[in-house]
């Protein structure tokens, strides 16, 4: 890996406005560094986003070699803080649109074509991809994790107001809080207080949720690294399953999907989770822009 001198091309592309730069690097030569992804993110001085996704050949990154499995793709997610992030729900369907956009994956017949399965690497593991008819992109998420005991363990606090909230596991930490009205969360310039601290020692993305009707839900996000943002898919399954289990719903007891729509700030997410457990992610993925990374950026 080497630092650039060169100009680097990068895309824009949001998800329900959950925005990326993405920086195709197939053969895994460039150094980014976390200095690197926070001025790239910067909305005044930089490109701007809620993260980077970086595209890199699984062969080519060392990280991903032990969990890419049949995955050509690498999923290098970075927060806009550049700390690095196991997951993202809505960059993970961005980057298989990229990929299909750029011609990295096969139309029609193989892998990436419509109604098929597409293996992307992540740090959490191999995900797979689907491009639905209408442009949605479907992702499947695998299953959620959630604590042992019925009651939330973990309390959400924003100024002297708190909540108790349901810790999810969607491959990175989600702490889920149903609120009255979503303006109770505030402004949400900092990172809410998390008690106890413990039951996150690598941060937590914390949602706020109100109920809009039957299987319907709105929230607002926090994101670890990225602050308040627009949108966040491993969140809104989070909260899916949180409100499914709120409302007495478990598919594996139930034995049919349980399918909620998640109205986040920037648009509407669909989740469902199967009987078996796995959830899917459905949503648009839209890519706005191309241009080039002065190599000052890159540091
Ligand atoms: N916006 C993403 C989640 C990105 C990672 C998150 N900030 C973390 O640190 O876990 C999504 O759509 O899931």
């Amino acid at each position: 890996m080497s630092t650039t001198t060169q100009p680097v091309p990068f895309l824009k592309g949001h998800g329900t406005e959950n925005d990326f730069v993405i920086i195709p690097d197939p053969e895994g030569r460039l150094d980014l560094t976390p200095a690197a992804v926070a001025r790239i993110c910067d909305r005044r001085a930089g490109v701007g986003g809620d993260g980077v996704l970086r595209v890199v050949r699984s062969a080519a990154e060392p990280a991903a070699r032990a969990l890419a499995g049949e995955a050509e793709w690498f999923m290098d997610y970075r927060n806009a803080d550049g700390s690095v992030a196991e997951m993202c729900g809505n960059g993970v369907r961005v980057f298989a649109h990229y990929l299909r956009h750029a011609g990295l994956v096969k139309d029609g017949t193989a892998a990436g074509g419509a109604g098929e399965w597409l293996p992307v690497a992540t740090r959490a593991g191999v995900r797979r991809v689907r491009f639905a008819e209408g442009g949605d992109v479907v992702v499947d998420m695998g299953a959620a994790r959630l604590p042992a005991g019925p009651e939330p363990a973990v309390t959400v606090a924003v100024g002297e107001r708190s909540w108790p909230a349901l810790q999810v596991d969607m491959g990175n930490p989600h702490a889920v809080a149903f609120v009255g009205d979503l303006g109770d969360a505030g402004r949400l310039f900092d990172p809410p207080a998390v008690a106890p601290a413990t039951a996150f020692p690598a941060g937590v993305n914390v949602e706020f949720v109100v109920d809009r009707g039957p299987r319907h839900v709105a929230l607002r996000v926090h994101e670890r690294g990225s602050g308040e943002t627009r949108s966040c898919g491993t969140g809104a399954c989070a909260v899916a399953v949180a409100a499914a289990r709120r409302g007495g719903l478990d598919p594996a007891r139930d034995g049919e999907p349980a399918v909620h729509t998640v109205d986040v700030p920037g648009g509407r997410l669909v989740v469902t989770e199967f009987p078996n457990g796995t959830i899917t992610l459905t949503g648009p993925a839209v890519l706005v822009a191309e241009g080039t990374l002065e190599p000052a950026l890159l540091g």
